[in-house]
């Protein structure tokens, strides 16, 4: 059986610079999506066992995280200082550690 290590190929200093860090901004230019081809950027695999459920998550994805914003502000409790966002070790997935976040309704928005 042979397996892409899809973790390297997706955090190679090769093609992204500061790999580790969290920049949904990498993916932007004049806040518009840019419109070319990632180079190591393969969170659904790739080849003939590519994910077949890409085009329905990324819909999907988009639907929920859009919604969720408009209707919700997400913050850390009081005093909560800042959610550790680095990557805790597990088999095939990273997971965050656990970390509390209050969600409130957007104002002018009901319960
Ligand atoms: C963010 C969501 C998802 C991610 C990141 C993801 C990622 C992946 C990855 C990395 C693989 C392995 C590809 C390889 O072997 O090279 C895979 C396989 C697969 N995924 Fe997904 N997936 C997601 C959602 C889904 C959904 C929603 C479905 C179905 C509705 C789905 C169906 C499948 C199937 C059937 C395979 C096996 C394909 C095969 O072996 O021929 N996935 N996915």
């Amino acid at each position: 059986m042979v397996l892409f290590n899809l973790w390297a190929q997706n955090r190679d200093a090769a093609y992204w610079e500061d790999p580790d860090i969290f920049n949904p901004d990498r993916f932007l230019t004049n806040n518009k999506l840019k419109n070319e081809r990632f180079n190591s950027y393969v969170p659904f695999g790739q080849g003939r066992r590519m994910c077949l459920g890409e085009k329905l998550a990324m819909a999907d994805l988009f639907l929920i995280i859009v919604r969720l914003l408009q209707q919700c502000q997400i913050i850390l409790p009081d005093g909560a200082g800042s959610a550790r966002l680095d990557p805790q070790p597990a088999a095939l997935v990273s997971v965050p550690f656990p970390f509390k976040i209050v969600v409130k309704p957007r104002n002018g928005l009901a319960n």
